[in-house]
């Protein structure tokens, strides 16, 4: 079982469930959840969408590593990241030596259809399959910095967190 001095962090494209599996498994452990997405809109008084379009994306990324830095600072804690997040090299340092990072992964085509419906995700605006498609691809391995790697294609939420709570 993990140890409480460190964190268990989510990784992984928009998309791969992150803030819904973090959710799910930090109600399986007993742990506190930060969704960093979520901990900047409560911070910044507006949904990322609107972060983007009134500051753009550069300044979103610079409040985006604070919020990851500070909350790597803290222990017991699930944590979700936004897709971007492992982009900064700040990032990827304070979430290795913060936490147990586990990259959730999907194939795009599964992508696709789990974020269809969304229409809040910023950079999936306009031709959103082509965006899809071409930000897997510069992403491709973004996320293999990751302890572990879960493919959840096949996985309903909770088991996920059976894979995750079997591999601590
Ligand atoms: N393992 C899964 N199987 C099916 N649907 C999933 C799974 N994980 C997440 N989803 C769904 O996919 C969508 C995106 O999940 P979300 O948690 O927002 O992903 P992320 O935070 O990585 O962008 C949501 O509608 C969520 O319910
Ligand atoms: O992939 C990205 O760069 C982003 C993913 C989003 O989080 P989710 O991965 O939870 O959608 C959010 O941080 C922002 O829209 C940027
Ligand atoms: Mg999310």
């Amino acid at each position: 079982m993990i140890r409480l001095s460190k964190n268990i962090v989510l990784v992984g494209m928009a998309g791969t469930g992150k803030t819904t599996v973090g959710q799910a498994l930090a109600a399986r452990l007993g742990w506190d959840l930060i969704d960093t997405d979520h901990l900047v809109e409560r911070e910044q008084g507006m949904p990322i969408r609107q972060i983007f379009a009134e500051r753009g994306e550069a300044a979103f990324r610079t409040i985006e590593t604070e919020a990851v830095v500070r909350t790597m600072a803290r222990s017991g804690l699930v944590v979700s990241t936004g897709g971007g997040a492992v982009l900064a090299e700040t990032n990827r340092q304070a979430l290795k030596q913060g936490g147990l990072v586990i990259a959730l992964k999907a194939p795009v085509e599964v992508i696709i259809e789990r974020v269809r419906s969304d229409k809040d995700r910023p950079l999936f605006q306009g031709n959103f399959e082509e965006q899809v498609r071409k930000l897997a691809e510069q992403r491709k391995q973004a996320y293999d910095f990751a302890d572990m790697t879960i493919d959840t294609t096949l996985f309903s939420v909770e088991q996920v967190v059976d894979e995750i709570v079997s591999r601590l």
